[in-house]
């Protein structure tokens, strides 16, 4: 599992850790990590290379100081621009100084990057508030020209100019090629818009994590995914593996149901039941689920259901959702079911719900702008999951699972081709399958999304959506070979 930490946790860690260290440990910590890490972005070593440390006034400023040196010590030119050479930190400044380092102010910054090999963005860290201030923005627009012009920038811990703790981008920012954090990751490194300006992480252990709390984001890897992915047992047979039912799809959206019941068919289910108007298209296609025209009441036990994708919004469709919702099991709701499904209803549910929404759905469900939405993924996706009093899952750029009382979990594996008609409705057979099969309403969702991510990343794109239903069962076995 990768953990972020939202900067208060960050800091009373730090301050215990310190409080057990003599001064300046953790610091030459992250320097030293720092400086390694950028050994290995640049091809060809460090020795010879001109290196810019942008130097904000505070610690941030202190690592890339310190890095700075080392770099020099391995026989680095390098210069750095402090924004303010009063308040630069000043231990930082004497290593730099000591090792041979050139210390200029902001109008010499130009010049300085145009023959950049490397550019160090030290301006701001934890400690940022707001969107870089008009002379930082000016360093953060040079750094820009220069990574056109084939410079490497790194970030120091976060990209100067983001939001550490929920991802905002709420002014101009430092883009990295690559961003080298210490203790911990942090919520902005993993959810757009502020991940895009990061680039690639690496993270520097400087001893926190006996200190760290409950982290505020969690993104599984593949040991975790595979530890919770539903395998059969000699002892299992279809009912006992979970039987998903999916009510979607109509006479104007046939292929919604047909693409939901495709990755149910995927998610590890026993059995998919289809309820609705488009039995024989899906017959036509998978021939092993279980079809009945409906309503869902009478279709027979199932341990999940799905609802929404191309359902429509007609009389039966309000009907088939008050009839879902007031079964005692797991129910993903997606799509056009969101807009019909009752807040109060859903509230009142003692089984798990599980919302799926895009940032429009979720912009609707919440009366504000979609805009407003992608500025601020978490914190949206947090406020849909206590009004609904259930887990949200908020598809798009990041894809967040939230759920009141647990960390949020971010999905690392996305890919923007996933962007193409019909894959939510893959995503929500895949993640309702999972539900049937016992998972958690948080647990289903974040696998669904991984193996969904992934399926994607290893098929060619462009790909169309059904063929992310049939890369499934490979990247399953390429997180589980054994089961
Ligand atoms: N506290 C610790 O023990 C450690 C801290 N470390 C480093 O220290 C950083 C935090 O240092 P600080 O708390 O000094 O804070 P920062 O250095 O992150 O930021 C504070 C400075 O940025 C300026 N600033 C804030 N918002 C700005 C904006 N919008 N535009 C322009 N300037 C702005 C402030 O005036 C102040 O000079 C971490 O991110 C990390 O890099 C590391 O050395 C590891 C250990
Ligand atoms: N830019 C993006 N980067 C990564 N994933 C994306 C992006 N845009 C969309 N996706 C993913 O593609 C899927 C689209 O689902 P959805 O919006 O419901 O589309 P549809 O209704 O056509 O099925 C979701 O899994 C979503 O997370
Ligand atoms: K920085």
């Amino acid at each position: 599992m990768r953990h972020a930490h939202a900067v208060d946790s960050v800091r009373s860690a730090e301050a215990a850790l310190m409080a057990t260290l003599p001064p300046g440990t953790l610091m030459r910590r992250a320097a030293a990590g720092l400086a390694a890490a950028c050994g290995g972005v640049l091809d060809g070593g460090v020795y010879g290379r001109r290196v810019v440390v942008l130097a904000g006034s505070g610690d941030n400023g202190g690592d890339a100081l310190y890095a700075g040196a080392r770099l020099a010590g391995r026989g680095a030119g390098v210069t750095a621009v402090t924004l303010d050479p009063d308040r630069a930190h000043p231990d930082g400044l004497a290593a730099l100084r000591r090792a041979g380092g050139r210390i200029t102010g902001p109008d010499h910054a130009p010049a300085a990057l145009a023959r950049a090999d490397l550019v160090l963005d030290g301006i701001t860290g934890i400690g940022g508030k707001g969107g870089l201030r008009p002379r930082a923005a000016e360093l953060a627009h040079a750094a820009r020209a220069a990574s056109a012009s084939g410079a490497v920038v790194v970030a120091v811990d976060l990209p100067s100019g983001v939001d550490a703790d929920t991802g905002e981008t709420p002014g101009e920012a430092f883009r990295a090629d690559a961003t080298v954090t210490f203790g911990t990751y942090k919520p902005g490194l993993l959810v757009d818009p502020a991940a895009e300006y990061a680039g690639a992480l690496r993270l520097v252990d400087i001893g926190l994590g006996p200190y760290l709390p409950e982290p505020e984001l969690e993104a599984l890897q593949h040991e975790d995914v595979a530890r919770l992915l539903p395998v059969p047992r000699g002892e299992s047979d279809k009912y006992r593996r979970g039987v998903v039912g999916v009510v979607a799809g109509s006479q104007r959206y046939p292929g919604a149901a047909v693409l939901a019941v495709g990755g149910a068919l995927r998610g590890g289910a026993g059995a998919v039941r289809y309820v609705g108007p488009a039995g024989d298209a899906v017959i036509g296609r998978y021939p092993e689920t279980l079809v009945s025209a409906g309503p869902p009441a009478k279709a027979g036990r199932v341990q999940a259901w799905v609802i929404g994708p191309g359902l429509g919004d007609d009389h039966l469709a309000r009907q088939s959702v008050d009839e879902v919702l007031a079964c005692d099991v797991p129910v993903l709701i997606d799509a056009d079911a969101l807009r019909l499904a009752d807040r109060e209803r859903v509230r009142a549910r003692r089984a798990p719900t599980l919302l799926t929404p895009h940032a429009g759905e979720a912009a609707a469900l919440l009366d504000v702008a979609r805009e407003e939405v992608e500025r601020a993924r978490l914190s949206h996706v947090r406020r849909l999951a206590a009004a609904y009093r259930a887990t949200v899952l908020l598809k798009g750029s990041t894809t967040l699972v939230a759920e009141e009382g647990a960390p949020a979990r971010v999905n690392p594996t996305g890919t923007a081709w996933l962007a193409t008609a019909g894959s939510g409705d893959v995503l929500s057979g895949l993640t309702g399958s999972l539900l049937a099969a016992g998972l958690s309403a948080r647990d289903a969702g974040s696998v669904g999304a991984y193996l969904h991510g992934l399926a994607a990343r290893h098929t060619r794109h462009p790909f169309g959506a059904h063929e992310i239903a049939d890369r499934v069962p490979y990247v399953w076995h390429s997180v589980h070979p054994r089961a």
